[in-house]
């Protein structure tokens, strides 16, 4: 079975993007930026955002945290978006979701600059995913990251069977749409199951590719696969593990152990999808330094 080494490809993509950012530097004096709000002290939240300002470090953009109060209200984050919204050195805009309840997500979805959606969550740049327009818009980093797995491990797509397991916004919904593109690494035949289809293992036992965003951990067991099939895991779970140091341990939304025996290749969690969302995050902010900058 190949591992598909999301941890790898991550460092290579990310050496690939500071090259063009000391490129653009030299010639420009300028560099990506790329602004992280975080509401309220979610620990997970903080691990992730720090990972993400670690990477555009490595990277040579400019990044920067903005940290408000769980208790912040919807205008007081919108009217900071707006701010950012009109800073020529911001490139980048990314809410770190979940937020606090009484923000309404899709109103802080619609406030970014769909120019500056580095998590291609607004409308305008999913709406023009959906309608194959990928050059003018921003692909959501974990679908966008695993087709480029995809392609890097030349893994034949066109005309095969992909199920998609999960239908949110940021994942499910643009991974489906995405395979059934036509390009290279997609050009599928697409299946999506959800919390209501009924018989979920009819459906990814005749799965080519088969890729599961449910959140739940070790929700595909090796009876739903079919062997051969290449299993993208998207899930980060965290689960109690006594044994460990921290008393929990990260697993995703496949049985490892149990898959692994027969697909074909897959990715691991951790060092599979995760790493490489955040890769992504970056090209897209270099993406949209370049678009800003005619440099395209
Ligand atoms: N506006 C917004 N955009 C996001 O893209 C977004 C978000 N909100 N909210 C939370 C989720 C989650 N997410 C992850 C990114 C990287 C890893 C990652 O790098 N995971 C490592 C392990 C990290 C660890 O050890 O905890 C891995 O899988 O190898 C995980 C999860 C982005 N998200």
């Amino acid at each position: 079975m190949l591992i598909i080494d999301g941890k790898k490809v991550s460092i290579d993509l990310k050496s690939e993007l500071k090259v063009r950012v000391d490129e653009h530097r030299a010639a420009t004096g300028k560099v990506p930026g790329l602004t992280v709000i975080i509401v309220g002290e979610d620990p997970a939240s903080q691990v992730y955002v720090r990972n993400k300002a670690k990477s555009c470090k490595e990277t040579g953009m400019h990044s920067s945290v903005i940290e408000m109060e769980a208790s912040t209200s919807e205008e007081a984050l919108l009217s900071k978006i707006r701010e950012l919204n009109d800073d020529p050195d911001v490139h980048g805009i990314l809410v770190q979701q979940p937020l606090p309840k009484q923000i309404d997500e899709f109103a802080v979805t619609l406030a970014i600059d769909p120019a500056k959606d580095v998590d291609g969550f607004h409308p305008e740049n999913l709406g023009r995913l959906v309608m194959g327009h990928l050059d003018k818009c921003f692909v959501s980093c974990t679908p966008y990251g695993i087709l480029e797995l995809l392609g890097r491990y030349n893994i034949e797509t066109k005309g095969r069977h992909c199920v998609v397991v999960g239908r949110s916004n940021i994942v499910g919904k643009p991974m489906a749409n995405l395979m059934l593109q036509k390009l290279d690494a997609t050009n599928c035949t697409v299946t999506i199951c959800h919390s209501a289809t009924k018989d979920i293992p009819s459906y990814t036992r005749q799965a080519d590719i088969l890729i599961a965003a449910i959140g739940k951990a070790g929700f595909i067991t090796a009876d739903m696969v079919k062997p051969g099939a290449v299993v993208i895991d998207v899930g980060i779970n965290r689960i109690d593990d006594p044994s460990t140091k921290s008393g929990s341990r990260l697993v995703g939304d496949v049985d490892y152990d149990g898959v692994s025996a027969l697909a074909s290749a897959m990715t691991p969690v951790p060092g599979g999808v995760g790493p490489m969302t955040i890769a992504m995050l970056l090209k897209n902010t270099l993406q949209s330094f370049e678009r800003a900058n005619n440099l395209q």
